[in-house]
Formats: structure tokens, sequence, C-alpha cells
């Protein structure tokens, strides 16, 4: 069974860089996870990005799969995305739009005629979700005893690989009693940092002990205005697992599909080139 758990909150704005770093390292030890809020990306915006991508998700199937994904970027159709590898778990109920960064040609765009405007809503949205992944990362630094800029220093933030993803959970398993079907399966993220924005429906819900039997899984609410930030495998790795070991997460999911609550998220993954994974762990002990 779940219980609802209260995550550190900690302020993006604050002048007082040490506490919050302090902040950050009792949540990245404890959790894995915090709520990030006065992040400084406008709320106008998050609710236009949620527009626009439940336009794209209302469209029908056929012309989501024009924009099937390529090189990791574009639509990934209910089902195709499995999170938690174990055999016994089906494909996640789950549909998704993901881009990298926008100069290297990779990207795929719904037309300007089908989705006005959706391009550059999401475009100005992921710069900005990047500009607070990097002001994140410094705090990081400091929360390790390190520089701030060390993650600069070391070139880590070069040309990083942030992937943005829209995520859609129509809640069609919720009928089934399958208990193994979930919007996202069990897994931990890939890369340094995962920044979610979500509307507000829950279903997130994290377990802090894997290996521990049976597994804990607390719900981890939405708090309004925030992301919810986790640690990805990338830098527990770099952190020599100080920072979120053993902590695992899934999405159980909650709204039936085409009810007046569509489920709809957003989650900016931040993950850094694998070059930089050595220099930037000499620098870590
Ligand atoms: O949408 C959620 O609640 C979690 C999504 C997630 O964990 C992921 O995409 O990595
Ligand atoms: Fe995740």
């Amino acid at each position: 069974m779940a219980g609802a758990l209260q995550l550190p909150v900690v302020d993006l704005s604050s002048p007082d860089r040490f506490s919050t770093a302090n902040a950050i390292r009792q949540a990245c030890i404890e959790h894995g996870f915090f709520y990030l809020v006065n992040h400084g990306v406008d709320e106008e915006l998050v609710k236009k990005v949620f527009e626009q991508s439940r336009n794209f998700f209302s469209l029908p199937v056929e012309d989501k799969m024009k924009l099937v994904q390529r090189n990791h970027r574009g639509y990934a159709r209910l089902y195709t995305i499995k999170l938690d590898p174990n055999p016994s778990t089906k494909g996640d109920t789950r549909e998704a739009f993901y881009m990298g960064p926008l100069a290297d040609g990779h990207n795929q765009w719904p037309s300007e005629e089908d989705l006005p405007s959706w391009r550059s809503t999401v475009e100005t949205y992921y710069q900005k979700v990047a500009s607070v992944g990097t002001k994140l990362l410094s705090l990081i630094a400091l929360s390790l005893n390190l520089d701030e800029d060390l993650f600069e220093k070391l070139g880590a933030l070069n040309d990083p690989l942030a992937m943005m993803g829209l995520l859609h959970y129509p809640g069609d398993h919720l009928d089934s009693s399958n208990e193994e079907i979930y919007g996202a399966s069990a897994h931990s993220d890939f890369g340094m940092i995962t920044l979610l924005a979500t509307d507000g429906v829950p279903g997130l819900q994290i377990c802090r002990e894997k290996s521990e039997q049976p597994q804990v899984w607390e719900d981890v609410p939405s708090l309004s205005g925030a992301f919810i930030v986790n640690i990805g495998d990338m830098m527990e790795r770099w952190t020599n697992y100080q920072y979120c070991i053993e902590c695992c997460h899934r999405n159980k999911n909650a709204t039936p599909w085409r009810s007046s609550r569509t489920r709809a998220r957003t989650a900016s993954l931040n993950v850094w080139k694998p070059v930089a994974v050595n220099l930037v762990r000499q620098g870590i002990d």
C-alpha cells in the first residue's frame, strides 16, 4: 500500500545559496526527489505547453504516426515504451513525444497548419527549462562541497544532450484487474537530473529502497507551480552513490481517457554527453 510523501521544497530564487545547496543535499540523500519552486518558468508558458500537448495527443493516431520516433525524437505510441525491463510487465500505458537539442536537426515537428504555434511554444519552453537545469546543476555542485561552476569548467555543459518529453497517460488500463500495468513502470532515469511538470493529476510514486521486499511505494502529490526534480543514474554514479542510491519510481496513472481531466505531463530529462562522465567523476569522491 502506498502512503503520501511530503518531499522537501527547494527555492531556486533564494539568495542564500549555501542553505539551498544544503537542502538539496539532504533531499538527494534521503529521497533522490524534491520540489523546485520559484524556478522562473512562467506559469502561463507552462499552461500553453500543456494545452499544446493535449492538442497533439488529441490528433488521430495516423497523424501522430507520421512523426513516429526516429533518432529517439518524435512520437512514441501507446505501449511502445516499457521502462521496467522485467518481462512480466506489459508495455507502459502512455504515449509520448520526445525532442532534444534544438540545433542538431534531429527533432521532428507537427506542421504549423495542423498545430499553429506548437513548435515555437515548445521550443521556448525547452530553452527555459534547460536554463533552470543549468542553474540547478551549479547548486548541486555546491551541495557536494564542490565549486559552483564545476560542471561548466569540466565541459559537462557543452552541447548538453538535454531531452524533453511530452507525456500523455490515457488511463486505458484502469478497468483492468491486472495490477502490473502502469502508466510508467518502475525505473530510474538515465541522466543527471529530471524536471517534471504535471497537470496536477496524481500518479507518480517513488520507492526509496528498491531491493527491500515487499517494496514500499509512496505517492508524490503535485505541488502547484513546482517542478518535481529527481536525480538520475548518471548523477548517482558521478556522486559515487551518495545521492539517490536504491531509489526508483513509477507512474500508477489515474485518469480515464476522454474524461474531462485528460492526463498530460511534460518532463525534461537533462542528459550530458558520455565524454563528460570521466571528467566529472574525477572531481567528486
Ligand atoms: O509522469 C510521471 O509521473 C513520471 C514520468 C517518468 O518517470 C519518466 O518519464 O521518466
Ligand atoms: Fe522517470
